[in-house]
């Protein structure tokens, strides 16, 4: 059973085909620049080899075919024909309040996605496009669409209502969704597997930290409360993105530079966050290089990056009432070792015990961190979103 997993973006496609009977990654890579000058795929085959492959990919459905083009041929790929191809999974970022878990992709399906664009416009046309070429291209293969709102469905009322007038949400949806919620239920999962836990009766707190970044607290397997909101800005200071701002700040630059929504929108969400603090750029090893040289702007947003990342999860521990497991992933949960430093020995006081020595040689792999004699666990799993994806849509492909 062959799953090809896509992650459309706005102007790149994530892509990594899966042979799920053997649980091996066959192939991987990215078309990037879709619509842009110098466009390329960057395409990792079965041997380790990288290969890049510029072309003219001005939209979604070439970049797809490009894709095909790269798994079948003869030269780079890993499949005779595209007939191997058993079923396509898609990342979709919001479901909205439409979908709790993954689905099999129908007519009505796609007329559910295409009305979430509403409170979506930034992610779901992409994700779209994606199913669509794929319809198009490879019409008699299942497709299933693996939403990251869809995990945190779950969260109470209280936890996803924002203080604002009740007829907004009743009118046009607006309430915190979350995302990020396909790594979050993959690591939590992964962690309770890992330490030894009854998933269905723990309280574990997952930080994903990578570009985009959030923060989720879980109990007994479901989400009950995470960072991000109505949009993925909400909650912690992101490579590019603000996190938690005062509103009034909004207003206040929209009057004083004379901006509108578009113009607020690409501030918020493209030049703040580490970036935009730092000024050096939004990738942590950067600006931790740049902090090495002295640069003050670069310590700046790297303390407000970690302070932040352990006040979202000192809240979550109140939420959940303790916690058995404080869980670290993504590319900078995974090895940056000094934020991990940082929020454990802010922990101190509830019994978190760490072996800081094992912690700074600690990247990208799965590992128990806190000793035994530690009141929390405290571990690093590596997210596997597109392994995820593809679980997913083998199950429900099973099924139907
Ligand atoms: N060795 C490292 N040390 C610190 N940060 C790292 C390291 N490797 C990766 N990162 C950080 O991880 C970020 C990307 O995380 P990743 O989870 O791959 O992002 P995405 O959200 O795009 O999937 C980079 O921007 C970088 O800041
Ligand atoms: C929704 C979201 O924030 O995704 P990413 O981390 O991939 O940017
Ligand atoms: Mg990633």
């Amino acid at each position: 059973m062959k799953i090809l997993v896509l992650n459309c973006g706005s102007s790149s496609i994530k892509y990594k085909l899966l042979d799920m009977i053997n649980k091996e990654e066959l192939s991987s890579g990215a078309v990037e620049k879709i619509g842009m000058k110098g466009s390329f795929l960057k395409h990792v085959r079965r041997d380790g080899q990288k290969v890049l492959l510029k072309g003219e990919i001005l939209e979604h459905r070439i970049g797809i075919e490009y894709i095909l083009g790269v798994l079948t041929s003869q030269k780079h790929g890993c499949i005779e024909s595209l007939e191997e191809i058993n079923a396509v999974g898609h990342r979709v970022v919001h479901g909205g309040e439409k979908f709790n878990s993954s689905v099999l992709i129908t007519e009505e399906v796609i007329q559910k996605i295409t009305e979430c664009i509403e409170i979506a416009p930034l992610h779901n046309p992409p994700n779209l496009a994606g199913i669509n070429a794929i319809t198009e291209l490879l019409p008699t293969v299942p497709q299933v669409a693996v939403f990251d709102t869809a995990f945190h469905q779950t969260m109470p009322n209280y936890a996803y209502m924002y203080g604002i007038p009740h007829s907004l949400y009743t009118k046009y949806g607006i309430r915190r969704y979350g995302f990020h919620g396909t790594s979050h239920r993959y690591v939590s999962r992964r962690a309770a597997d890992f330490l030894g836990l009854d998933y269905n009766n723990s309280r574990i707190i997952v930080a994903h930290l990578g570009n985009g970044a959030s923060i989720c607290a879980i109990k007994n397997g479901k989400s009950v409360d995470t960072s991000m909101g109505f949009t993925p800005i909400e909650g912690l200071m992101m490579g590019t993105r603000s996190g938690d701002v005062d509103l009034g700040v909004v207003t206040f630059l929209m009057e004083k530079e004379m901006i509108g929504s578009a113009s607020v929108s690409t501030l918020f969400n493209k030049h703040s966050g580490v970036l935009g603090v730092s000024g050096v750029s939004s990738d942590m090893r950067d600006v931790d290089k740049a902090k090495g040289e002295g640069n003050e702007r670069a310590r700046l947003a790297w303390d407000m990056y970690e302070y932040k990342v352990m006040k979202y999860i000192s809240g979550y521990i109140g939420v959940l009432n303790g916690v058995d497991a404080i869980v670290f992933t993504g590319g900078v949960g995974e090895n940056q070792t000094e934020t991990r430093e940082y929020v454990c020995k802010q922990l101190a006081y509830l019994g978190v015990k760490v072996d800081f020595d094992l912690n700074k040689v600690s990247k990208g792999k799965e590992i128990l961190l806190s000793t035994p004699e530690s009141a929390v666990n405290i571990c690093v799993i590596p997210t596997d979103e597109e392994f995820m994806i593809a679980s997913d849509t083998l199950d429900i492909v099973q099924q139907n």
